[in-house]
């Protein structure tokens, strides 16, 4: 432990010292410096890990070796291995303060061999769709009220074409979008940004898996988005990455989880979005009736039993009596996606997601919605988004195809229904179900 530490310590202090030589701007150095201490690294490692719940663990090796077959092994194993969970960097274009792709280089992040490989797969789905859509749309759509009134100085965010490992990033990218993330072929994470209320954050640290929702989301400049399920905000941090929206409402019911919710958007948005970009703190439950047929995109983020932190959950008690709320999950669940499907227009797109492998809260959910919504068409994520990045992230069923299950599943995986992105050893994104309905 002792000589992890005494190693780590000498790696950071290298980078330091590397940082120091290189021509890194002033003040994103002093930062790093003062936010990522030698101290606070050294004290992280230090850490004892809080114990898993077997409570919960036991539940999960029931439940997931069913459904997830001889994928499950490998999942726990990620799942529990707490120091092997990797950091997703996503780059926040109103950021005015330059250059952030040199420091994540300096850090080991090298640069965008995939980009323009990956982008060039993405885009191509992203485009069909948005092409048709365009024309689908002309009549319907009300020309964009939003024109931003302070453009952001450094809106291009920097690439390079040198590369030392190809897996270490990748960009998320839609036509003309600048949603950026980088991650790293190991663990290290880079430091956390404190709030500050006179400036706004560099960029966000995420499950690079939580992006996929929003990709999957393919908003458009002038859409109409409902963030359904919002807090903390990640994924409206990221959908205003990726387009400017002619209204972005992000909805959160829970007082404590919409101040926090109001914290991230303050600190990655400027002022002149402020009348594009909403909070609302309804019942997500509401919205069907409130705003029927009103928007072009809703994103329902749904509550659920979060894996990753619930395998921590604390006591035994604790654990327990989480797997007993896990059972009402499925119920609230289809209840928002159903509200969603009623705020979306005729030819709009819900995207469903959650952080969880269970398939009663995700393939089950579509499933039952799509029984009493016959006007709502699922739509196959594999060939856009997983296939194109199954380098990245682990999907189940496997894209070859090659896996197979030692029982058969009780619920179908059907990827027809969604698609899974399963953690595993080098590869610990998710766990993240998403699913794309159309309201025909
Ligand atoms: C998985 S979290 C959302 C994470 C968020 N989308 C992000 O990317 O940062 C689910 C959120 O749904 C909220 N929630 C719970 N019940 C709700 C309801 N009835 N309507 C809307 N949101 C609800 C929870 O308080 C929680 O903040």
């Amino acid at each position: 432990m002792w000589r992890k530490i005494y190693l780590e310590t000498k790696r950071i202090r290298s980078i330091s010292l590397s940082l120091n030589r290189q021509t890194v701007p002033d003040g994103f150095l002093q930062e790093v410096k003062r936010e990522e201490s030698l101290e606070s690294k050294a004290r992280r490692i230090i850490k004892k890990q809080r114990p898993f719940c077997s409570a919960v663990l036991d539940h999960f090796d029931h439940q997931y070796n069913e459904e997830l077959g001889d994928l499950w092994p490998s999942a726990r194993v990620a799942l529990l291995d707490r120091q092997s969970w990797q950091y997703g960097v996503m780059l926040n274009r109103f950021s005015t303060v330059t250059d952030k792709t040199q420091v994540l280089q300096a850090l080991g992040f090298s640069s965008l061999p995939q980009q323009t490989h990956v982008s060039a797969l993405l885009c191509d789905g992203a485009s069909a769709v948005s092409n048709s859509k365009l024309e689908e749309r002309q009549d319907t759509l009300l020309s964009p009220p939003y024109v931003s009134k302070c453009p952001p100085e450094d809106f291009s965010l920097q690439t390079d074409t040198s590369s030392q490992d190809p897996l270490s990033e990748f960009a998320l990218s839609l036509p003309h979008s600048s949603l950026k993330c980088y991650i790293h072929p190991h663990t290290l994470r880079f430091p956390s940004q404190a709030y500050r209320p006179d400036r706004l954050k560099q960029y966000y640290l995420l499950n690079a898996a939580s992006l996929l929702p929003v990709l999957a989301l393919q908003v458009r400049d002038g859409d109409k988005v409902l963030d359904l399920c919002s807090a903390p905000g990640g994924k409206a941090v990221a959908i205003m990455q990726s387009a400017t929206p002619a209204l972005l409402c992000c909805n959160e019911p829970q007082p404590h989880r919409r101040d926090w919710l109001v914290e991230t958007l303050d600190s990655f948005l400027p002022c002149s979005l402020s009348s594009s970009v909403v909070v609302s703190t309804q019942d997500g439950r509401s919205f069907g009736n409130d705003k029927a047929d009103f928007y072009d995109k809703v994103l329902v983020d749904a509550p659920c039993s979060n894996d990753r932190s619930w395998l921590y959950a604390g006591t035994q008690q604790q654990g327990e009596e989480r797997l007993e709320d896990r059972k009402q999950l499925p119920v609230l669940q289809a209840q928002l996606l159903r509200s969603a499907l009623s705020a979306v227009r005729r030819g709009g797109v819900v995207v469903y997601s959650t952080c969880t492998l269970s398939s009663y809260e995700n393939q089950a959910v579509v499933e039952t919605v799509l029984n009493d919504f016959p006007e709502a068409e699922v739509e196959d994520l594999w060939e856009e988004i997983a296939l194109p990045l199954s380098k990245y992230f682990a999907f189940s069923p496997h894209p070859a195809g090659g896996r197979t299950h030692s029982k058969p599943p009780p619920l179908p995986l059907n990827r027809k229904l969604g698609i899974l992105v399963v953690p595993q050893p080098g590869r610990t994104w998710g766990p993240m179900f998403l699913s794309r309905i159309r309201r025909k």
